[in-house]
């Protein structure tokens, strides 16, 4: 049976990086899917806001929607402190499959824990089942249509506290319009826009960051 395009990353990954450096296959993903098969990793020019904003925050606990092939949860959890975690999602079998081989390979397992399901089944698990208190940092790249659900779904659950950080990608492509709408009028978060571009394209994207006021 052949390949899936996933699978084909993450043997670009295998051949070509260096086993225990981050940096080396966060850049390794980013030149397969620039010069060979367009994916949805986040890149590296959105990927250095996200970089910025993690290093910003310095996270203690921090939670990912959205997985994908690993691209990010490779990218901020080699940014985070000793002994600080990321939890991060995903609901397609095959992606976390690929995810948890690139997060290994990568060195950064100690540091991550991957959670297979859809995010609005365990985010309400976070407290109980995988004891976190409230949540430092979130990186929202799910599907659009989720960030708004989802984040109110994050409040509803105490899993925000004064100064937590979301911040989502897409907001312009695909678009995630009822997220923007929602976190721009609400009084409990405070709002700031960074345009860039589409991954690997040159089609305008932007990110948002939502801290919670409480
Ligand atoms: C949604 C995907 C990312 C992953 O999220 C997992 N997922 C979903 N919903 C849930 C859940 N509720 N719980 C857990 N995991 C969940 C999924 O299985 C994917 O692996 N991301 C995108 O679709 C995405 C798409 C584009 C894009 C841009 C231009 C185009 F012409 C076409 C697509 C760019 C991006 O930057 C993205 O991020
Ligand atoms: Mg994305």
């Amino acid at each position: 049976m052949n390949q899936s395009k996933e699978q084909r990353i993450l043997n670009f990954v295998l051949q070509n990086a260096v086993r225990g450096d981050p940096c080396s296959v966060v850049d390794t993903i980013d030149k397969y899917c620039s010069q060979k098969e367009w994916a949805m990793n986040v890149g590296n020019e959105k990927g250095e806001i996200l970089d910025k904003t993690v290093e910003e925050v310095n996270p203690s606990v921090a939670l990912e929607l959205g997985t994908y092939c690993g691209y990010s949860a490779v990218r901020i959890s080699r940014l985070l402190k000793a002994g600080a975690r990321l939890l991060t999602v995903e609901f397609n079998p095959e992606f976390a499959a690929i995810a948890k081989q690139m997060i290994e390979f990568a060195g950064v397992q100690d540091k991550v824990k991957l959670l297979e399901g859809p995010s609005e089944e365990i985010i309400p698990q976070l407290k109980k089942k995988y004891e976190v208190d409230t949540l430092d940092f979130v990186f929202l790249d799910h599907w659009k249509d989720r960030y708004r659900p989802d984040t109110i779904l994050l409040q509803e659950c105490n899993l925000l506290r004064k100064g937590s950080v979301l911040l989502a990608d897409n907001v312009i492509f695909p678009g995630a319009p009822d997220f923007l709408d929602y976190v721009r009028k609400s009084p409990h978060f405070q709002c700031t826009y960074y345009p860039s571009h589409l991954e690997y394209m040159q089609v305008e994207d932007a990110m948002e960051k939502a801290v919670f006021l409480g």
